[in-house]
């Protein structure tokens, strides 16, 4: 599945949200995002990284996607791989364009 995302200015972007806190339910979302940025992951309690706990930013590289692990694979993978916690921000001076591709498997037949 294919979401096109736009997310307009907000006079006040401390008071809203873009996207809520979630993880995505799919396995792997392929995620293309514009140059103004807005996307921020949790680092996971668990890991040995000076920022486990925060929330920080995936900044936007020109050309460069954003590669999601989503729910189904965290389960799939018995927790090995583990699903990314991220919300989205908005700023009051700039809107912003994001298209996630959200990819599951068919269901058997
Ligand atoms: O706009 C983004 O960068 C992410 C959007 C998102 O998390 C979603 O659609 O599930
Ligand atoms: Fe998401």
């Amino acid at each position: 599945m294919v979401n096109m995302n736009f997310y307009l200015t907000c006079p006040n972007p401390e008071l809203t949200i873009g996207v809520r806190r979630h993880s995505d339910m799919d396995t792997l979302t392929i995620l293309l995002q514009d140059g103004i940025g807005g996307l921020y992951i949790k680092i996971p309690q668990d890991v040995n990284m000076e920022e486990k706990g925060e929330w920080v930013e995936i900044p936007p590289i020109f050309g460069a996607l954003v590669i999601n692990i989503g729910d189904m694979l965290q389960i799939w993978s018995n927790g090995r791989y583990k699903s990314a916690e991220h919300i989205v921000r908005t700023t009051s001076t700039k809107s912003r364009v994001s298209i996630p591709i959200f990819t599951s498997p068919q269901p058997t037949q």
